[in-house]
C-alpha cells in the first residue's frame, strides 16, 4: 500500500559481520547498513530447504504476520529480500544474544530476575493475542535479550492466526507443548498460556517440569497427566502461578492479565531497575 515506505533491500548495502548464530533453516550474522551505520541481524533461509519443507508458505504468512507487529518485547522485523538462493530476513539485533545461553551458564535465574522477564512475556504475549497471534512456540531458545537485559521475543516459526489446527508435524523438543496439541486438538491462545508456566518453571528450577530422560513418549504422558513436582526451594507464590497455568483443560488457564497482576510478580515488581 502507498502509506509504506519504499524499501528495496538488497545484499550489497550490508557489511556482513560475525556469524551470531544457526537457526533451524539457516544463519544469522551481524550485519550493519552501509548507509545509516546501522547494526542488524541478517538471517539467511537456504530456499531449496524451505521448498523441500514446504515451509515456503510459512515463511511468507511469518514475514506478513511481523511486518505490523511493533512492541519493546518482541524482535523487530524490519524487512527482507531474496536473490536466486536464499530468502534474507532482516532483524533488530538483541544486544545481549540468547537467553537459553544465560540460564544454561547460571543453571537458574533468582524469583525476582525470572519474575521480570515472566511480566515481559505476559505483556508481548498480550499484544500478539490482542492481534490474534498465537506465538506456539515460547521455549528459552525463542527468546533473546535487548541491550537492557528486556525480553526480546523471536523466530515465529510456528506462530499462525488463532484459532488454528497445527498440520505440519511438530519438530524439536515436546517438553513446551500443551496437552491439547500433544493430542493433535484444536487449540487456540491458551496454549501460549501453557507454554508460559513451563518457561516459568525452568527459569526458576533449571529444567523443563515434563523433562523426560527416557524419551518422547513418556514426556507425552507426563504432560497429559500433567505430572508437576516441585523442588523445595519454589516459594509458593511462584508454585501458585506455575500450577495456575498448567492445567489440562485451557480454560482453566490463568489469562495473560491475571498473570501480570499474581501475587508472584507484585511481590518483585517494585524492585525490578525500571529505566527512565
Ligand atoms: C523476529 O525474529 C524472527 C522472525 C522470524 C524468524 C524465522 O526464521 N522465521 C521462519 C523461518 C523459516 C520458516 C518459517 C519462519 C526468525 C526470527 N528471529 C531469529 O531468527 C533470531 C536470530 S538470532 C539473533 N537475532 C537478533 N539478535 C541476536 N543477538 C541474535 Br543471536
Amino acid at each position: 500500500n502507498s502509506s509504506k515506505p519504499l524499501r528495496n533491500f538488497h545484499l550489497g548495502m550490508f557489511e556482513i559481520g560475525k556469524p551470531l548464530g544457526k537457526g533451524k533453516f539457516g544463519r544469522v550474522y551481524l550485519a550493519k547498513e552501509k548507509k545509516t551505520g546501522y547494526v542488524v541481524a541478517l538471517k539467511t533461509l537456504h530456499k531449496e530447504e524451505l521448498v523441500h519443507s514446504k515451509v515456503e508458505r510459512q515463511v511468507r504468512r511469518e514475514i506478513e504476520i511481523q511486518s505490523n507487529l511493533r512492541h519493546k518485547n518482541i524482535l523487530r522485523l524490519f524487512g527482507h529480500f531474496h536473490d536466486e538462493k536464499r530468502i534474507f530476513l532482516i532483524l533488530e539485533f538483541a544486544g545481549r544474544g540468547e537467553l537459553y545461553k544465560h540460564l544454561r551458564r547460571q543453571q537458574r535465574f533468582s524469583e525476582e530476575l525470572s519474575a521480570k522477564y515472566i511480566f515481559q512475556m505476559a505483556q508481548a504475549l498480550a499484544y500478539l493475542h490482542k492481534k490474534h497471534v498465537i506465538h506456539r512456540d515460547i521455549k528459552p531458545e525463542n527468546i533473546l535479550l535487548g541491550i537492557d537485559g528486556e525480553i526480546k521475543l523471536s523466530d515465529f516459526g510456528w506462530s499462525v492466526h488463532a484459532p488454528s489446527n497445527r498440520r505440519t508435524t511438530l519438530c524439536g523438543t515436546l517438553d513446551y507443548l500443551p496437552p491439547e496439541m500433544v493430542e493433535g486438538k484444536e487449540h487456540g491462545a491458551k496454549v501460549d498460556l501453557w507454554s508460559l508456566g513451563v518457561l516459568t518453571y525452568e527459569f526458576l528450577v533449571g529444567a523443563p517440569p515434563f523433562e523426560d530422560i527416557s524419551g518422547h513418549s513418556a514426556t507425552y504422558r507426563r504432560i497429559a497427566k500433567v505430572d508437576l513436582k516441585f523442588p523445595s526451594f519454589i516459594s509458593a507464590e511462584a508454585k501458585d502461578l506455575i500450577s495456575r497455568l498448567l492445567q489440562h483443560s485451557p480454560e482453566k488457564r490463568l489469562s495473560l492479565d491475571q498473570v501480570m497482576r499474581h501475587p508472584w510478580i507484585l511481590k518483585h515488581k517494585n524492585n525490578w531497575d525500571r529505566p527512565g
